[in-house]
């Protein structure tokens, strides 16, 4: 086997899914790769090279952004034109684009007869990746045959008829053409270069609208296979058709044969003008129907209000007719034996020991929450002869106080003045896809918040993701996730105060520490844990658990606590999900195999970011930043751990990864087996106690975490 010796970045194939232009990668954006190679980048530029699936964005620069690109296939007329959603950062080879723009036509994988080569408009031949993405949006794709100068304004003037509401707009663009170099000109230089013609941008009009992000959008999702299996497929090729179900669009004949440059320009014109009330039209129609849409969420917000049940913000990614889950009963494997076993850890759940009602997946299997709950009260006491588990006081089990959550604000302020009497706004602390976040303080105070400013033009057809953000995060009142105090929304942004954390989050932390020690792994694993219990009992899945989501707090002793953030992707849940998100490196196989998912997505992921803090890199990586290849080792499972990184690291440590990274998420620990297992309880220190000690610490703990999760499981209903 090839010996290789990654490095944490290099982990990052990722794919960001909340930005589906996500399923991104060590940056916060579109699943995306971490680039580490260049030294001086800055860790903050990483992580924008890494986003989430589907996620849209957080590019570096406007080359690293999703754009639309529309490809017309050379051939008889009329001719199939796509229009596709590439992210220059996650097509790896010229030939992969080749192969991608293909299947987005319908070629099927094997055939050998795809399109090989590309045109732009100019009729020059695009050979490399920095070419297709340079500047032209519209480009003609061949099998075998080159295009003909007569041919290539025969494929420009179907364009010019195209029924666009952009066309004015690229009217504007071809006379600029026209004063500087013209598409003629363009044909009779086909080598010329890029940087002297400027690029000629005609959009077709998108008969589904254009995904103009790769934001995983849950409720486009749902009920629709087709779509699911779409999102997908953008995930695995970094491709999206926007033609979903109509992808297919023919532009009209021309009415001649060869018009010259001059003749398309008029044309443009002409049917600019005659088009142009049309236009009008439409766009007062799309206007009104955003405003319905926004009524109707609006209307939906405030029917949520005054429900006595906790609405399912992304309901409609659960299909009515979904099945249930069929969570087997949850056991706890025998932890005690399992620390002395070796490296080789059998993964199957030979011990199990039944612990009733305690999973939170039983609530799935009894339809109900909390009433169904029945654990039972137990008297929490510490037998005198258990040691005293190590003190982690941030963590200290507490009884929670009850709190009254607080729902969406449905006002719309006209001025962000709103937020600006009341806060003063600092220093920028970071930024992901749709949002910056400000250091702030209130006016008049010494008190500090983090005010999230999200834009909404950056979020358009994707309003319910906030909704659901700001539902889920208002639900949360724990000690390791970061609260939500208020919210407000002008026409164009939306701000959210929250609680500010100043060490910044856990993928700088990783990126500067390269690894930790047992101990300090353990402390994080359980801090991640017990954030996990809480919103696992309340029936909520984060799905986009990753170091860029987990904030690094430090405390006064010097130890550091971490907070989990970025509800985005956070959804309630009522039975399988099946939608398609999150970030490659930390997606689970059942999210990858469409097999339906639950809680456990967040426990794979937690298997993941454990091994990286006691490694440095990640378990499933492929060199060659092949996404695909990456998703199947995924699914299959197999990871190491290679010895020039592993041989000194504990076989607990080694047994907690076992068994969180196992395929068959039934088998899968829970969040409250993680706050069980010797290598937490014991704070990395498990050689230390004795099986017994060990045994009697979880016996108690295990009570007192069942109470928890019955009384998190109950503030639903506060
Ligand atoms: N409460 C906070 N305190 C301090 N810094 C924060 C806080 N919340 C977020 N940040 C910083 O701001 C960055 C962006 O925040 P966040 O991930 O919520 O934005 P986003 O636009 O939703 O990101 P994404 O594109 O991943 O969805 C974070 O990576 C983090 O570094």
């Amino acid at each position: 086997m090839r010996k290789v010796r990654p490095q944490f970045p290099d982990l990052n194939h990722r794919l960001t899914l909340r930005h589906l232009p996500s399923i991104q990668p060590i940056t916060k954006s579109t699943g995306r790769h971490l680039f580490l190679n260049s030294l001086n980048q800055t860790t903050n530029d990483r992580k924008k090279q890494l986003g989430k699936y589907g996620g849209l964005g957080g590019g570096i620069d406007s080359i690293s952004k999703p754009r639309t690109i529309t490809i017309v296939k050379h051939g008889e007329k009329p001719r199939k034109t796509i229009s596709i959603l590439l992210n220059r950062r996650t097509v790896q080879t010229f030939d992969q684009l080749l192969s991608d723009i293909s299947e987005a036509f319908g070629y099927q994988k094997s055939r050998t007869d795809k399109l090989k080569k590309l045109f732009n408009l100019k009729g020059r031949q695009i050979h490399s990746i920095a070419d297709f993405f340079r500047e032209d949006d519209v480009f003609i794709a061949s099998n075998q045959s080159d295009v003909s100068p007569n041919e290539l304004q025969d494929i420009i003037s179907e364009l010019s008829l195209t029924d666009s509401s952009k066309v004015k707009q690229h009217l504007k663009q071809v006379q600029n053409l026209t004063t500087t170099s013209p598409v003629t000109a363009g044909l009779k230089q086909p080598q010329q270069s890029n940087d002297q013609v400027p690029p000629l941008t005609i959009d077709l009009k998108l008969k589904n609208g254009i995904r103009d992000s790769g934001f995983m959008d849950d409720e486009d999702l749902s009920g629709r296979d087709s779509d699911m299996a779409s999102s997908l497929r953008m995930v695995k090729l970094n491709v999206y058709d926007t033609f979903k179900g109509t992808n297919t669009t023919t532009t009209k004949e021309p009415s001649e044969d060869t018009p010259n440059h001059d003749d398309l320009v008029r044309k443009l014109k002409k049917t600019t003008k005659s088009n142009q009330q049309s236009i009008e039209l439409q766009r007062e129609k799309d206007r009104q129907r955003l405003r319905d849409e926004e009524d109707k969420r609006k209307r939906s917000l405030a029917l949520n209000l005054n429900s006595t049940t906790t609405p399912n913000v992304l309901g409609a990614a659960i299909r009515p007719n979904e099945k249930v889950a069929k969570f087997e009963p949850l056991t706890v494997d025998n932890l005690n034996n399992s620390i002395n076993q070796t490296d080789d850890i059998k993964r199957s759940t030979k011990t199990k020991t039944p612990i009733g009602t305690f999973s939170p997946h039983f609530y799935l299997n009894a339809g109900s929450k909390a009433s169904k709950h029945t654990t039972t009260q137990a008297t929490v006491q510490t037998p005198k002869t258990s040691p005293q588990p190590p003190k982690t006081d941030n963590n200290e089990i507490q009884t929670q106080k009850k709190f009254i959550i607080k729902k969406r604000s449905l006002q719309i302020y006209q001025t962000p003045s709103v937020i600006t009497d009341k806060y003063d706004l600092g220093k920028k602390m970071g930024d992901g896809n749709f949002a910056i976040v400000k250091r702030s303080k209130l006016k008049g105070t010494d008190k500090e918040y983090a005010i999230k400013i999200i834009d909404k033009s950056k979020m358009k057809g994707k309003e319910h993701m906030v909704d659901n953000e700001i539902n889920i995060m208002y639900q949360c009142n724990h000690l390791n996730i970061i609260r939500l105090f208020e919210d407000y929304e002008t026409p164009d942004e939306i701000y959210l105060v929250m609680e500010l954390i100043k060490g910044g989050d856990l993928f700088d932390y990783i990126t500067k520490h390269r690894r930790f020690d047992e101990s300090t792994s353990s402390l994080m694993v359980k801090d991640v844990g017990e954030a996990l219990l809480y919103l696992h009992s309340k029936h909520i899945v984060h799905r986009d658990l990753k170091p860029e989501n987990l904030l690094v707090m430090q405390r006064r002793d010097g130890r550091i606590a971490i907070k989990l953030t970025d509800f985005g992707l956070a959804m309630e849940v009522n039975g399988l999900i099946k939608t398609v998100c999150g970030t490659p490196t930390y997606v689970a196989p059942e999210i990858l195999a469409e097999t339906g998912y639950g809680f456990e997505v967040d426990c794979w992921a937690t298997g993941i970011i454990t091994y990286i803090l006691l490694c440095g890199y990640p378990p499933f990586k492929n060199m060659d930043r092949n996404q695909e290849e990456l998703f199947q080792m995924i699914q299959r499972g197999k990871f190491t751990y290679d010895p020039d990184y592993w041989i000194s690291i504990s076989a607990s440590a080694k047994n907690l990864i076992d068994h969180l990274l196992v395929v068959d998420r039934h088998k899968r620990m829970k969040a409250e087996e993680i706050l069980l297992h010797p290598w937490i309880i014991s704070q990395g220190q498990s050689k230390t106690l004795s099986p017994r000690g060990l045994e009697e610490l979880r016996t108690t703990l295990k009570t007192k975490y069942e109470q928890k999760s019955k009384e998190y499981a109950n503030e639903n209903t506060t």
